[in-house]
């Protein structure tokens, strides 16, 4: 992804379609601003001209005609009025300009962050593994922040500034060519420290950026893990490790406030120069009597005001430049087609009648290190089948690879026959219910909760639900029921009570096959044995596939499948030949690619010699 303006522009434009005409407003408000700062020079001008100091010259512009006739203190009286009204409108203006722009940006950044969400929501894991989600939080708020400054300052600055210096360098050449020269000399020195500045504000900027992520995704990682710090009495250690992210970031803060620093007052000394260059010049003018001494005034003013909308163009660059690192982050998330869109012509999945059976899988998260490999495994429809087996051998992968929450990167997963990457996601979820290992729980009443597992369950749905996962219970025990709101993390219920509704949730919206991992892990003994009855009950009629080092649960199956954990063989071994199993050829030909692969095969010892 390129970090250019462009980059920026092709970002924003099709989310600032709609905000177009009230940037447009706030564009042409500046426009109006402009005229009106243009016109604050000269009632003090026709005052020192007209009445203080009159040179009998005609003012330019022929502004004393009006004032024809009117004495001295009425016409410095006008003037006086003139400039309170010159300066009121000038401040209306900045006001309505400020509300119509910023209301504009604020619109467009809470769409792009809605788009930018609901795209990232869609990325496959694989891409949320790689970015954490604290860095996405970063890039949603921060970074879409930067780029909302830039918006504004696009929309107020750009056209309106460029304009503003044009008529200000045309007015001066009307009223004095030399001192247009002049005045316009010290532009495009200007303009380069401009270019120089943008570019190491930038790269000072990109490097703040990133460091800002890294805290992000530490203080998420540290505030999610907080019952473990204080458990194990680690504050010293988290402080420790979030102050070293911190000062990384303090340090590329500051680096980028000092580049930044560095640059402004070399550009006011370029306009201080500037100005007494045309003051001095201007001040020849007047006293060899080819100019008034009004017109000196304004053309000293318009000289400041020249240099504000250069100043302001170089601080433009500073925000695009900012914008431009912000926006190559944002893109990132935008434009990334890591997605999980169906395939084309990709059909419903249905129900499995045979069964669903893996096929030469291979897979790793990281792709370089397979975690299965030459993975074959048959489920049988209508049957339990356990998957046990050492810890890190890749049983609970097995289910994300039935889920398709990722896809096989060798081999095939085949429903009834049909290859799993060739249904929609849509059916899929129809057709698959899972409980993972850590159940996430909202916030929300314990029928809300259940009801999360399938668009809108009928309330009859939900209460068969909490029926067939044994929830009916304890609903005697909770003030409100099945209405009960459960609080944050799902406080107020025990460990067997949250995996039972996040089975009910699996369940509810009629799913015929379930993926349940680890069930009863880290329950104590009663709780397990009426998780152990819910999964019995929920059981019935389904394709049942769970992954358990718990002999009570690997009871319950129909069929138990161990995976082994194994390391590469060596050429000259033998490929086991497991009781019962099909003989595989594990030997991977690249030197370390697996650690770990896995092998399938049915179970035929007692199951207590099955646990790790
Ligand atoms: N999201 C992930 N990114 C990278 N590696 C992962 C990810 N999830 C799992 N792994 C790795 O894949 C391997 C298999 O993990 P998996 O969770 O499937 O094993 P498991 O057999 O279910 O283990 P356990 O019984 O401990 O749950 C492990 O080495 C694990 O570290």
């Amino acid at each position: 992804m390129t970090s250019t303006p462009r980059g920026a522009t092709r970002l924003l434009l099709p989310v600032a379609r709609p905000h177009l005409p009230a940037l447009g407003r706030a564009t042409g408000l500046v426009v109006l601003r402009g005229l009106a700062v243009l016109a604050r020079p000269w009632p003090l001008a026709i005052a020192v001209d007209a009445a203080l100091e009159p040179t009998h010259r005609p003012l330019p512009l022929g502004l004393d005609r009006p004032l024809g006739g009117l004495p001295p203190l009425g016409v410095v009286l006008l003037a006086a009025l003139a400039g309170v009204l010159v300066s009121v409108a000038v401040g209306a203006l900045d006001l309505a300009v400020d509300l119509t722009a910023e209301s504009a940006a604020e619109r467009l950044g809470a769409d792009l962050r809605r788009d930018a969400f609901a795209h990232a929501l869609g990325r496959s894991l694989r891409w949320h593994d790689a970015i954490r989600s604290a860095e996405l939080v970063t890039r949603l708020t921060t970074d879409v922040g930067r780029l909302l400054d830039a918006v504004v300052a696009l929309a107020t600055s750009l056209l309106p500034d460029v304009v503003l210096l044009v008529a200000v360098l045309v007015v001066i050449a009307h009223l004095d060519l030399g001192l247009a020269v002049v005045a316009l000399g010290i532009v495009p020195l200007l303009g380069v420290l401009a270019v120089e500045q943008r570019q190491r504000v930038r790269s000072a900027q990109a490097g703040a950026r990133t460091a800002s992520g890294a805290l992000a995704t530490t203080t998420q990682d540290l505030l999610h893990a907080v019952r473990t710090v204080q458990a194990f009495g680690r504050e010293d250690r988290a402080t420790r490790t979030f102050g070293r992210r911190n000062e990384t970031l303090l340090r590329a803060q500051l680096h980028a406030v000092r580049v930044e620093a560095r640059w402004l007052p070399t550009g006011e000394i370029v306009l201080a120069l500037g100005g007494a260059l045309v003051l001095a010049t201007g001040g020849t003018h007047v006293l060899a009597g080819t100019l008034s001494v009004g017109t000196l005034l304004v053309v000293v003013a318009y000289v400041r005001d020249l240099y504000a909308p250069v100043r302001s163009l170089t601080r433009l660059s500073g925000v695009l430049a900012k914008a431009g690192a912000s926006a190559a982050r944002v893109a990132e998330v935008v434009d990334t087609d890591d997605g999980v869109a169906d395939r084309p012509g990709a059909t419903d999945l249905r129900p499995p009648v045979h069964g669903i059976r893996l096929e030469d899988v291979r897979f790793g998260y990281d792709p370089g290190a397979p975690v299965l490999d030459g993975l074959d495994l048959e489920l049988e429809a209508g049957r339990v089948t356990a998957l046990v087996g050492p810890s890190g051998a890749g049983k609970s992968t097995v289910l994300q690879l039935l889920l398709r929450l990722y896809d096989v990167d060798a081999g095939r997963v085949l429903v009834d026959g049909t290859d799993l990457r060739c249904t929609t996601r849509r059916s899929l979820t129809r057709v698959v219910g899972y409980l993972p290992q850590d159940p996430w729980l909202l916030d929300a009443s314990l029928a809300d909760n259940i009801a999360y597992g399938a668009p809108a369950p009928s309330p009859s749905a939900v209460r068969d639900a909490a029926r067939v996962a044994h929830v009916e219970e304890f609903l005697d025990e909770l003030p409100d029921g099945l209405d009960t709101v459960l609080g944050q993390d799902a406080a107020r219920l025990s460990g067997g009570q949250r995996r039972r509704v996040a089975l009910a949730r699996a369940v509810v919206g009629g799913a015929p096959v379930l993926l349940l991992d680890e069930p009863t892990a880290s329950l104590d003994d009663e709780s397990a044995r009426v998780v152990v009855d819910a999964i019995r009950s929920v059981a019935r009629g389904r394709t049942v596939v769970v992954v358990t080092h718990d002999e009570r649960v690997a009871a319950v199956a129909d069929r138990v499948v161990r995976l082994e954990r194994r390391r590469p063989l060596d050429p000259t071994d033998h490929p086991d030949t497991p009781e019962g199993g099909e003989p595989h050829d594990h030997h991977d030909p690249r030197p370390g690619a697996a650690r770990t692969l896995a092998l399938a095969q049915p179970v035929t010892q007692p199951l207590a010699r099955l646990s790790d």
